[in-house]
């Protein structure tokens, strides 16, 4: 079986990379890092590291391809895959969705078959995102056989995967746990058989659970982490201020996903504790800069931070204190190596603090939301 994974870059490799091995699959990487993919075709073969356990999982049958050189062969490769996955940020899927659509295009008129698409990015919708951007690049006459046999199945993938500082610049050091959930109802033809994909039919509770616990509460911890002076996520909860501020901001997403989705209140606290346990992993060193990389993606309208607290003001009626602090704090994020948190600081400065907010979060000026957060901000800054 061949996969063809767009992004060779911490979760591509860590984790994509190592279950389609795993499972059978030959993957061609994709990815237009020219030194990554020189040695993934050099080797064949890296290693990954399971942080804390002292073992490694060699990964092999991988080559690399660089879309920027060789779009051609990525073209190629698409028409001949069993199956395409990408980790490569939600900014790049339109960037990605062109030399996609050639090899969709190449694929339904050589009648090759059925073929899924799954993009493993946080994001809600992904895949369906990443299908309309592909079908904005394709032959009009061609867009309908798409329906017929390319599917887009929604995913969320969860795996603590940070920025490698290793020797070896293949090697990626990961977190032993991991868990991927992929929709089926948009599923092409034979359901991928790998392991540790787990099939259900509604990927939104799981999305939602993933998105607002560990993504929100990993943003909580970089953002507050950042603003009281520390640079790793470990650090950051070994303060008792941040930590307090996380455990209260993950108990307003938790009520509102407890409400939305009935999960029983223990289980969801357990699974809460467990997510806190993996942030203080002491054999993994995340950066605040790379959990709070991208802030105006993070503030936007659906996604992590703004998303639960409007459900929490709509559905429990209260004021979401905690993730009102986060808000603030992500809105107060300055780094300079950032593009988007030097834009950020930019529009705030341009159109002040409640002018960038409502812009990105796309709430109106009499938003509850609005108001409350501007309020916090005046008082953290
Ligand atoms: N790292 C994690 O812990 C983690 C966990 C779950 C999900 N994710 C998601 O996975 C995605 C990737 O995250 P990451 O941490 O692996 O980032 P990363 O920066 O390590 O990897 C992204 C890779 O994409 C490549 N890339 C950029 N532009 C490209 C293009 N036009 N074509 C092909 N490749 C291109 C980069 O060179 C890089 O190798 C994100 O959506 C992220 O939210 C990450
Ligand atoms: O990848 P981002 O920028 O959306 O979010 C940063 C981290 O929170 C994220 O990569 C987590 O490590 C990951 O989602 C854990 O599964």
């Amino acid at each position: 079986m061949k996969a063809v994974h767009f992004g060779a870059g911490n979760i591509g490799r860590g984790f994509i990379g190592a279950l389609l091995d795993q499972s059978g699959y030959e993957t061609v990487f994709v990815d237009v890092n020219e030194a990554l993919i020189d040695l993934l075709n050099e080797r064949n073969q890296y290693l990954v590291e399971l942080a804390g356990d002292d073992s490694y999982i060699k990964v092999k049958n991988v080559s690399g391809l660089n879309s920027m050189k060789q779009p051609k062969d990525v073209v190629e490769a698409i028409a001949q895959a069993d199956l395409v996955t990408t980790a490569v940020g939600p900014n790049i899927l339109p960037v990605i969705a062109k030399l996609l659509a050639e090899g969709v295009e190449k694929r339904i008129t050589d009648q090759s078959g059925p073929l899924n698409v799954i993009a493993c990015e946080n994001m809600i919708g992904g895949s369906e995102t990443l299908k309309q951007h592909v079908l904005e690049n394709m032959d009009e006459t061609l867009q309908n056989q798409l329906e017929d046999s390319i599917g887009f199945p929604n995913a969320a993938v969860d795996r603590i995967v940070p920025d490698q500082h290793n020797e070896d610049p293949l090697t990626v050091k990961v977190e032993p746990y991991y868990e991927w959930v992929v929709e089926t109802p948009t599923i092409k033809g034979v359901q991928p058989q790998v392991e540790g994909i787990t099939y259900v039919e509604d990927l939104t509770p799981y999305i939602e659970r993933k998105l607002f616990t560990v993504n929100t509460g990993h943003a909580a911890t970089a953002y507050l982490g950042s603003y009281y002076g520390h640079s790793t996520i470990k650090d950051a909860m070994d303060d008792h201020r941040v930590k307090e501020k996380v455990e209260g901001a993950l108990s307003e997403t938790g009520a509102v996903l407890i409400e939305k989705y009935g999960f029983g209140k223990e289980q969801h606290e357990a699974y809460i504790d467990q997510i806190i346990n993996r942030f203080l992993n002491p054999d993994l060193s995340d950066e605040v800069t790379r959990v709070g990389r991208a802030p105006i993606r993070k503030l936007g309208p659906k996604d992590r931070l703004v998303r639960p607290a409007v459900e929490y003001l709509e559905r429990l009626k209260e004021d979401p204190q905690y993730l009102v602090t986060v808000i603030a704090a992500a809105l107060s994020y300055k780094n300079e190596s950032d593009t988007e948190a030097k834009e950020l600081q930019d529009k705030i400065l341009d159109q002040g603090l409640t002018g960038a907010f409502q812009e990105i979060s796309e709430l109106s000026n009499d938003h509850r939301l609005v108001q409350l957060v501007e309020k916090m901000y005046k008082d953290m800054n």
